[in-house]
């Protein structure tokens, strides 16, 4: 089973699309919960993409709950920089999903609080107020894979 990406209301195109292109390498499903605050013909998220649009197994959803309602028995992961848990302290497995916010405001706090102990979060300095969204992405799908001995990966 693959894991998820979930982004929800993304606003930067250049993010989405090289989210895209690391689902593409990884064999990653994405999921993009509107409004999105780009057109999908947008050159820019193309370009981010590059060719590899064609590898990317892409859903849209006009709400976070239609995401819910379509993995009734997932296991959500809510990545946030209000968290206190840390990414690389949770087991992982196949068919997880991972919820990233918006680059302006992050992930809604009543989802958060929805969901007690699913929240993880990437160490950083005081210098910083968080990481880039495609960057967040590219490293807790990356330690799921690690977790899981990279399924199907080469090399
Ligand atoms: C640019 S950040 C949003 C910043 C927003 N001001 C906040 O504090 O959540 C976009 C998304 O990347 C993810 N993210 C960025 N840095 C993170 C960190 N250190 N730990 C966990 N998630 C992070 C979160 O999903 C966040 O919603």
């Amino acid at each position: 089973m693959p894991f998820h990406i979930v982004l929800v209301e993304p606003e930067i195109p250049a993010n989405t699309g090289n989210i895209a292109r690391t689902c593409a390498a990884t064999g990653t499903h994405l999921h993009l919960v509107r409004p999105l605050g780009f057109s999908t013909d947008d050159k820019v998220l193309k370009r981010a993409g590059l060719d590899y649009w064609y590898a990317v197994n892409i859903t849209y959803y006009d709400s976070f709950n239609e995401v819910r309602s379509a993995f009734p028995e997932g296991r959500f992961f809510y990545a946030s920089t209000r968290s206190s848990r840390r990414y690389s302290e949770m087991l992982y497995k196949d068919g997880d999903l991972f919820v990233f916010g918006k680059e302006t405001k992050g992930l809604p706090q009543s989802l958060l609080d929805e969901n007690p102990g699913q929240s993880i979060r990437m160490p950083m300095t005081d210098k910083v107020r968080s990481l880039n969204l495609a960057n967040s992405a590219a490293i807790v799908v990356y330690e799921a894979l690690r977790q899981t001995g990279f399924p199907g990966l080469e090399g």
